[in-house]
């Protein structure tokens, strides 16, 4: 078995402050002419999906565009219609043209899916099944949720100043196997009768050993610190894993490896937070985990995502859902699918300098003072949107140098 991790990562360099994890993988993207300035160009499939989805893609496509040019990167992007919205136009949530596009494509970034209208509809017509699908169709095991509690928004965190300040934890969450795949599932009669609903949690050593692997490249390139959550003292699958992560723990001396059940790692998330590093963990305590570590950095609205596997294309995706609530209302914050363009940029295609002009954009921007309502704190400018995708863009236009 390889000691190493082969994820599809052409920089993996974590946003912020956070160190280069891996070994650099260029991809210089095609090049159009022999200028003395040549223009990369990559495709990206765009997924705006459901609710808030395409408010929040339209500008981060915006963004996305400018900091490429300012680089010399070209994008064409192919914008496919997925979970609802797929649904009503073509009657599943994931059309096979939409996969098989965003399997072409050098990356895909995607709003968000799911909505009231389409609560009841059987499993396989759901628009949540839609997302499982192009996940487990794109391989891509491998989801990382960054939580960084940045100077500007401590005020923002529903926790005091003093457990906010300074947080600075990645999330690892294994995304292609466990409860949310696992068989037998569905719905039955009982001996005596009643209607039930069952699901499998299920793991294999080497669905464990590779996301392993990966959070421990990540955490050995941050402060060296990987607490792995489970529930081993009751689940058989949890079991396995800690015994797996254990072993891998050998090829990483360097890493200090701590286990933690899940019950209490929701507690100290909220308790005290600073101790987390590097979190690794099945997919839906990494689920429940990761939207539990955003409250800290002040809303569910500022954390990116970037989903990996071992090759092709990666998603990239905020850690929201559709929002049906303020959907349409021009409310919703786009910062956490800007930042996972920037993702996009330095994990998917290599292009850090790009993802870094993004990355000071959204500082500075709020650094200017302005806030959606989620961040709003007294003595900030209340915006949209849309004005929160302007401000942003002025300030990829003109970058003021910010340290991150
Ligand atoms: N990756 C995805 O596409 C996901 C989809 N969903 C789906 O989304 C729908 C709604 O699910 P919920 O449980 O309500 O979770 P949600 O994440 O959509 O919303 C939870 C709360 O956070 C707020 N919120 C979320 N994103 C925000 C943003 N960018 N700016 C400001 N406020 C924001 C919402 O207004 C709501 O009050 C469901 O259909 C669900 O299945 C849920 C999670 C992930
Ligand atoms: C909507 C689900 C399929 C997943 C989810 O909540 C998530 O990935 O954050
Ligand atoms: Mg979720």
């Amino acid at each position: 078995m390889a000691a190493s991790v082969q994820l599809n990562l052409r920089s993996f360099k974590a946003p912020f402050n956070l160190k280069p994890i891996a070994k650099q993988f260029s991809r210089p993207g095609r090049i159009r002419c022999a200028a003395t300035t040549p223009t990369k160009r990559y495709s990206i499939t765009l997924l705006p999906g459901d609710g808030i989805g395409p408010e929040v893609i339209s500008v981060a496509k915006n963004v996305l565009k400018l900091a490429g040019s300012l680089e010399e990167i070209e994008f064409s992007f192919q914008e496919m219609p997925m979970g609802g919205a797929a649904l009503d136009l073509t009657g599943v949530p994931l059309p096979e043209e939409t996969l098989s596009t965003a399997q072409r494509a050098d990356a895909v970034l995607l709003g968000a899916i799911g909505g009231y209208k389409w609560d009841k509809n059987e499993k396989h017509l759901k628009p949540e099944t839609g997302l499982l699908q192009l996940r487990e169709g794109l391989k891509v095991f491998a989801n990382l949720r960054p939580a960084t509690v940045l100077p500007q928004l401590v005020d923002s965190s529903t926790l005091k100043k003093d457990v906010a300040e300074g947080v600075d934890l990645m999330v690892v969450r294994e995304l292609t196997g466990g409860i949310y795949f696992g068989k037998p599932r569905g719905f039955g009669t009982n001996e005596k009768g009643e209607d039930i609903g069952f699901n499998t949690e299920v793991y294999s050593t080497h669905e464990i050993d590779r996301i392993a692997r990966v959070a421990f490249e990540i955490a050995r390139k941050r402060r060296g610190q990987l607490c792995s959550v489970d529930k081993a003292n009751v689940l058989e699958a949890s079991m396995l894993w800690r015994k797996r992560v254990t072993a891998i723990a050998s090829e990483y001396p360097d890493v200090e490896l701590s286990h933690m059940y899940v019950d209490n790692a929701a507690m100290q998330l909220v308790r005290y937070p600073k101790q987390f590093d590097t979190i690794v963990t099945n997919n839906i305590f990494g689920d429940i985990l990761s939207d539990e570590a955003s409250m800290i950095t002040g809303s569910i609205g500022m954390l990116p995502s970037a989903s990996l596997g071992e090759s092709g294309p990666g998603l990239f995706e905020p850690i929201h859902g559709s929002a049906p609530d303020i959907a349409g209302q021009d409310k919703a914050n786009p910062l956490a699918t800007i930042l996972s363009a920037a993702m996009l940029l330095k994990y998917g295609l290599g292009e850090a300098n790009a993802a870094n002009r993004i990355e000071n954009a959204v500082l500075d921007t709020l650094n200017r003072g302005f806030r959606t309502g989620d961040i709003y704190s007294t003595g900030n400018k209340l915006v949209g949107c849309k004005e929160m995708g302007e401000e942003v863009l002025k300030s990829v236009d003109s970058p003021v140098p910010t340290a991150i």
